[in-house]
């Protein structure tokens, strides 16, 4: 280990390479790229949870729940009809399906003169309906195992139960049923009660639902919605009873109670696979969403804990551009997006689900990798109003639920194709009498700003074309049509009308591309008009800069011309405004004279800098509340309630290779000045001017040759020292050969090979951290972080070094490492500390500047100080021989002239005390005692008395001779009695 009064090693310097602006933006999108590839391996957890355990659990789900609704069978009993008002027509033969015998359209019983006229004159009046005769049979079909060999009409069957027997063996065989009951009490009027039975097995197998199973590409002939029970069907047929009760009692003026009920057929038991399961699935659009909501959450966490720990702010403070950053997010997630769309699509296929296996399998792929992108998107964008990971995760969960719970409703609603029909049709009475509404905001802004419902849709499409289906009957199952490349182009919507207004299911694709887009440039424009916690924010057309700024670049003929312009106007006068505080020091108003009127270059120039705290504060509702209300003046002002002065037209003037302290109390806006500086809080007024560039107007150029340590330790918890240190030298763009060199060295002494030290080993050695290289930041010591961040500042060698109190909690030993190491690389650049160690402002400032409540109290080198503010000279002497005084005893104590008595010549404390207070002030009458407690004294001697003090001097050796005094120093006043005789004299003023 290097001695702490030695330096540790040279200092190797390593500054960024001269290249285009382009070529540095790629190159450090890499590094950020590289930093979120290895923190993805570092929380592999989260990363394996994202992209295999959600995926698989979505797709359990999914399958489980596919297989659980295969098992359903048995009767469905239908309540009572919801009949509204429709057109009475007739029921028309039933036609044989593919996969059935031929069928009968209504079967009866029990077979009764009556209900044989009953069913005479609902044959009459039906086929006036339809000029279709339902031809009714005369024989009572009795035979349970017996199928008809062609289609029948009207059939009469012994009983109920015979209906519901044959019903259950022979499944898509009859259409409907009647059961008369007639019940004749002794008195009052006749009761006729009827059933109505309904089929919902050859229903199903008949629909004409759009893009249902059934359809002309499989082979089947869906010309009307002929066999669909819950249409018109199910009510014709009761009004059609009705009335043939009614035209039956009518004639013999017989009083009669009419009553019916409905009930369906028993289905078939399903036999084989889940086709009523993959009919769910197509609902379960939902559920598939989950990993990528989840990744959503993860990603907005992620990001948001980077903004809470200022690591972003960190690396922004360090050069990286807004988009540099941003752009390197969007690229890692893709990586992530790609990784869990790949493993749904396996796990699809592993599984066998039909959607999967009857699908093109680039399309899923897409599908899933453009949701998760695109959730991802949006989660950028929410975080850019959320200052603390909790808000972010709450606000993640929120648009979970709201996925889980709008993608069932817009199945059901088919939101975002009613937006495409308020979109393409004319708006009012159409021809055929259907009304169109004007289209309602809220759907346009969810289908535009929401990808889940785009990836609905196209589940609910891609359901529709790949899954198969199961015959009730026989078990056989029917592969669907699948869902192919060219079906993203040429999609059926199984109707005319519709096929023209709807769109294909590529249009999904393209509105993710639109959403993704949206959201990226609106991440852009938030994440630097919402205010950070310290209020600071651009301005909401900051935009507009940039325009001027290509212009100031034709104009003034490139960006040499530009800087030139920057650099005059750096120097125009910002007049001093107000009144100056009362008893400014005159080295002050030399010091602001300088900085307001000199021309000459200098290092750090601040020019009347003021920084006004308001109450706006951090949080997602009062960004979002700032953010909607940012156009109305009013609502700003009430926010903008003026609460602390931090800094007042604060004046200083820094040259290269000076080490510039400031030193005040807590809260003297020391920090703010700092923050001013490095761009992190926004000056009220005023300006300073880094190496004649604006913090107004060019942070970006200053921070990319401004090195900062800020006040509390910025590190990636789970980032190692070394890692660290590669990270802030790529986003310095420092040479790649810097960086190689490096690299082979810190494999070389892995091996404990002699290699030459190159920057990266030597910055890590003068803070003696090199051996901690491979620990991670999160298991450094308080003082290990605080000599990483210092070191990390210095990287790329800047202009200008920021330290906000760089050594605090470090032990005396590593800060002078860090002191030694300082002083050696402040040549060549201009250093700002703040410190409350007046041991290091004493050993390290060339410039030392004291503030109080905002205000510059005192500057210039600490021997002028100390000369000007302090009390000359100080003597500290030890107390020899002496009698406690009686405050040492106890209360039964002896009096002090008893004491001499007993003690001889020895005098008490006090008397000694006294003794050589007057001894003192005898030779130096201006000295002051400036302490005296625990047997030791100490004077202040003022500089007018310093002739005297070779007197003082004999009398002091003197009274050492006699034993009187055990030893004695003489020192000249330090600068921490400097600072406090400056803050208590400003507090006494107040
Ligand atoms: N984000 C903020 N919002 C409101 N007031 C603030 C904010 N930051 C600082 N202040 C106030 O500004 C004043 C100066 O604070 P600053 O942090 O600059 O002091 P300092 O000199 O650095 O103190 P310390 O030595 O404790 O770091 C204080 O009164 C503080 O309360």
């Amino acid at each position: 280990m290097t001695s702490p009064s030695s330096p540790s090693s040279t200092v190797v310097f390593a500054s960024a390479r001269p290249s285009s602006a382009t070529g540095k933006w790629f190159r450090q999108l890499g590094v950020v790229c590289r930093l979120n590839c290895i923190l993805m391996v570092r929380y592999w957890k989260a990363t394996v949870l994202q992209a295999i355990l959600i995926p698989l659990l979505a797709i359990g789900i999914v399958y489980g729940i596919g297989k659980a609704t295969t098992a359903g069978s048995g009767e469905v009993q239908a309540g009572s009809s919801d009949v509204t008002t429709w057109k009475m027509d007739g029921i028309r033969q039933c036609k044989p399906e593919p996969l059935s015998n031929a069928c009968m359209t209504l079967v009866y019983a029990p077979q009764t003169p009556e209900t044989t006229q009953i069913m005479n004159y609902f044959q009459t009046k039906n086929q006036a309906r339809t000029n279709d005769a339902l031809l009714i049979e005369n024989d009572v079909w009795a035979d349970m195992s017996n199928v008809p060999k062609n289609n029948m009409g009207i059939v009469p069957m012994p009983s109920d139960q015979f209906i519901y027997d044959y019903a259950l063996a022979h499944p898509d065989t009859i259409r409907f049923g009647v059961v008369f009951i007639k019940e004749a009490p002794t008195a009052g009027p006749v009761h006729w009660n009827y059933q109505v039975y309904y089929n919902i097995t050859h229903a199903t197998n008949t629909s004409t639902l759009a893009g249902f199973k059934y359809t002309k590409e499989a082979g089947y002939d869906r010309e009307s919605n002929f066999d669909d029970p819950y249409g018109t069907n199910l009510p014709n047929i009761i009004r059609a009873v009705d009335e043939s009760l009614l035209t039956f009692l009518d004639p013999q003026h017989q009083e009669a109670d009419l009553d019916f009920s409905v009930k369906s057929f028993p289905t078939a038991e399903t036999k084989n696979n889940f086709t009523s399961g993959e009919d769910f699935i197509s609902m379960l659009s939902n559920l598939m969403s989950l990993p990528a909501c989840i990744t959503m959450v993860m990603t907005m966490l992620r990001v948001a804990r980077e903004k809470e720990s200022k690591c972003k702010e960190s690396m922004q403070m360090m050069g990286l551009s807004t988009t540099t950053y941003w752009s390197a997010q969007w690229l890692t997630s893709w990586i992530m997006a790609l990784v869990q769309a790949s493993v749904i699509v396996a796990l699809g296929h592993a599984f066998g689900m039909a959607i999967f296996t009857n699908s093109n399998w680039f399309v899923m792929w897409c599908t899933f990798a453009l949701l998760t992108y695109g959730m991802t998107f949006l989660g950028f964008f929410l975080t850019t109003f959320c200052q603390k990971s909790g808000s972010a995760l709450a606000f993640g969960f929120a648009v979970v639920v709201a996925v889980l719970i709008i993608l069932p409703i817009q199945s059901g609603t088919r939101l975002d194709v009613s937006m495409w029909i308020d979109t393409y049709a004319t708006y009012g009475e159409q021809p055929d009498g259907t009304i169109i509404y004007p289209p309602k905001v809220y759907t346009w802004a969810l289908a535009f700003i929401f990808a889940p419902l785009h990836f609905a849709r196209m589940w609910t499409q891609i359901s529709t074309f790949a899954l198969g289906s199961t015959d009730y009957r026989t078990g056989e199952y029917t592969p669907g049509v699948g869902f192919n490349f060219s079906t993203l182009t040429n999609f059926d919507h199984g109707d005319p009308v519709l096929q023209d207004i709807l769109p294909q299911p590529v249009s999904a694709l393209t509105y993710y591309g639109v959403n993704i887009l949206l959201f990226a440039l609106l991440t852009l424009y938030f994440d630097q008009v919402i205010p950070n916690e310290h209020g600071h924010r651009q301005g909401l057309f900051f935009f507009i800069g940039s325009i001027g700024d290509a212009f100031r670049f034709i104009r003034h003929g490139g960006s040499a011309g530009v800087a030139s312009q920057k650099s005059a106007e750096a120097q125009k006068l910002i007049p001093y405004e107000g009144v100056p505080p009362e008893n400014e020091d005159s080295d002050v108003i030399a010091e602001r004279e300088c900085a307001v009127n000199c021309q000459s270059q200098v290092a750090i120039r601040v020019s009347n800098l003021t920084k006004t705290y308001t109450k706006n504060g951090p949080g997602f509702l009062k960004n979002m509340y700032l953010a909607m209300c940012c156009f109305c003046c009013r609502q700003r002002r009430r926010a903008n309630k003026i609460v602390t002065k931090a800094v007042d037209r604060l004046n200083l003037i820094t040259e290269p290779n000076e080490l510039f302290v400031l030193l005040g109390q807590n809260g003297a806006g020391k920090s703010t000045t700092m923050q001013m500086l490095y761009g992190v809080t926004g000056p009220t007024s005023g300006n300073a001017y880094l190496f004649s560039r604006s913090i107004r107007t060019d942070m970006q150029a200053i921070r990319a040759t401004m090195g900062v340590c800020p006040q509390h330790d910025v590190l990636f918890d789970d980032l190692t020292c070394w890692e660290h240190m590669q990270l802030y030298a790529g986003i310095k763009d420092l040479p790649v050969e810097a960086l190689l060199a490096s690299w082979n060295e810190k494999e070389s002494v892995k091996e404990n090979a002699r290699e030459r030290p190159t920057w990266i080993r030597s910055r890590l050695e003068a803070v003696q951290l090199w051996k901690d290289r491979s620990t991670m930041a999160g298991r450094l010591s308080g003082g290990m972080k605080r000599r990483l961040s210092t070191i990390i500042s210095t990287i790329g060698d800047p202009d200008v070094l920021i330290l906000d109190e760089p050594t605090t909690g470090m032990d005396p030993v590593h800060r002078r490492h860090v002191w030694t190491f300082l002083a050696q690389f402040k040549r060549g650049r201009s250093i700002l500390l703040t410190t409350h160690s007046m041991e290091e402002a004493d050993a390290l400032g060339d410039k030392v500047a004291i503030m109080v409540a905002g205000h510059l109290k005192a500057i210039g080198n600490t021997t002028r100080l100390k000369n000007k503010f302090g009390n000359g000279y100080r003597i500290e002497i030890a107390l020899g021989n002496f009698i406690p005084t009686t405050q040492n005893l106890s209360s039964t104590a002896i009096q002090p002239h008893q004491q001499q008595q007993q003690h001889g010549e020895i005098p008490s404390r006090m008397q000694l005390e006294q003794e050589l207070t007057d001894a003192t002030r005898a030779i130096i009458p201006e000295s002051i005692i400036l302490d005296q407690s625990g047997g030791v004294m100490v004077f202040g001697i003022p500089m007018q008395g310093i002739e005297r003090m070779a007197d003082l001097t004999a009398m002091l050796e003197n009274n050492q001779a006699q034993g009187r005094i055990k030893h004695w120093g003489i020192a000249q006043t330090s600068l921490e009695e400097v600072f406090l005789s400056l803050v208590r004299s400003a507090e006494d003023s107040h």
